[in-house]
């Protein structure tokens, strides 16, 4: 891939805040602590589709272990587009306020492919506006999935770049289709733009400061055993395995009361959160004024001419 990284740098660097967030925004404790086993697969007969789903998003409930699987399906490639992020906050919004959901597995009805990221077209030729919306919608993504009360398991059933393996990276515990053919990482700068701040600090909490160094310079997209290997994952199976292994996953994690282990990944994940927190509308207008510059824009066309005309 010969395209050169040609933006300023200037933006995505982030700036000092932190501090408190914003009462009741993770402290749902729920009481119930069903510390029963599941079994290794559930079938979802006995599950219902509750009202969570839209279009672009599938959500099967298993009401008996309140554990949701959610699936992204925006075909071809499950970009995270202005309208599926707007999706998935509704739906994550429900799920958030159905008391009964403590888990939730998030994974694609596609096959292959997990997310291909940000969809580069709401990134490409339109006006600020759109741009600010856009990012916002990015921006509530993560803030919902990063700071959930619920366990949230990435169950990676595909190549997951950037976007994706953001969303991945905001989850509790990943577990990745052990497939060659699949990466994850966060590839921005092969585009000729930056990972955020945010994206960098979810990224450096994960993997150590060095490694995330590395990765974010040179846009390193991990094969499943690289990316367990700097613990980018947390766990690599046979991919007709992903789902069943998320479900037992998940029924370990929810053997711990709720309270405590709400309060712990507060304790953990809030500096991180608060510092998006408190700068969101500035992190919105550096987002608007670095993707609307004409050498951003030109690199953002030269990939997209990329992705149409490389060989598959
Ligand atoms: C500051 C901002 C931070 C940015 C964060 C990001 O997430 S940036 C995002 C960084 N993301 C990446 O760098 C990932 C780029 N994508 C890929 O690497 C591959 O598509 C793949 C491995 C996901 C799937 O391979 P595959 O061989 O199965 O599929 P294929 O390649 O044949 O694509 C099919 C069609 O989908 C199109 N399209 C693809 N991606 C996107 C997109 N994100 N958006 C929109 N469209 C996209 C592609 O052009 C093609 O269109 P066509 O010709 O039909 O009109």
């Amino acid at each position: 891939m010969a395209l050169r990284a040609v933006s300023a740098l200037t933006w995505g660097l982030g700036g000092p805040g932190v501090g408190p967030l914003r009462s009741g925004t993770f402290l749902r404790c729920a009481t119930q602590h069903r510390l029963e086993k599941m079994p290794s697969s559930i079938g979802f007969p006995e599950a219902s589709r509750r009202p969570f789903s839209s279009h672009r998003i599938l959500v099967d409930v298993d009401q008996s272990h309140g554990v949701a699987t959610m699936k992204l399906k925006n075909p071809p490639v499950n970009s995270l587009s202005l309208e599926l992020l707007t999706e998935f906050v509704i739906s994550w919004e429900k799920l958030e306020n159905d008391k009964s959901c403590r888990g939730v597995i998030l994974t694609s009805n596609s096959p292959k492919i997990f997310s291909a990221g940000l969809d580069i077209t709401d990134m490409y030729g339109k006006n600020a506006a759109h741009y600010a919306e856009f990012w916002k919608a990015v921006q509530e993504v993560w803030l919902k999935l990063y700071t959930s009360n619920m366990v949230v398991i990435a169950a990676i059933n595909g190549s997951s770049p950037a976007g994706g393996c953001l969303m991945s990276l905001a989850s509790d515990y990943r577990i990745m289709a052990d497939n060659p053919k699949y990466t994850i990482g966060l590839n921005e700068t092969l585009l000729g733009i930056v990972a955020p701040f945010w994206f960098k600090d979810n990224l450096v909490n994960t993997i150590g400061n060095r490694a995330s160094e590395h990765a974010l310079q040179r846009g390193l997209l991990f094969p499943p055993a690289d990316a367990l290997k700097i613990g980018l994952v947390d766990q690599i199976v046979p991919e007709d395995k992903v789902q069943s292994t998320a479900l037992s996953v998940m029924s370990e994690w929810l053997k711990i009361p709720d309270h405590a282990r709400q309060l712990t990944k507060t304790m953990m994940r809030k500096p991180t959160a608060d510092r998006l927190l408190k700068q969101r509308e500035a992190d919105i207008q550096n987002f608007v004024s670095f993707i609307s510059k004409d050498s951003i824009q030109k690199s953002l066309h030269m990939y997209l001419k990329f992705l149409k005309e490389r060989e598959k």
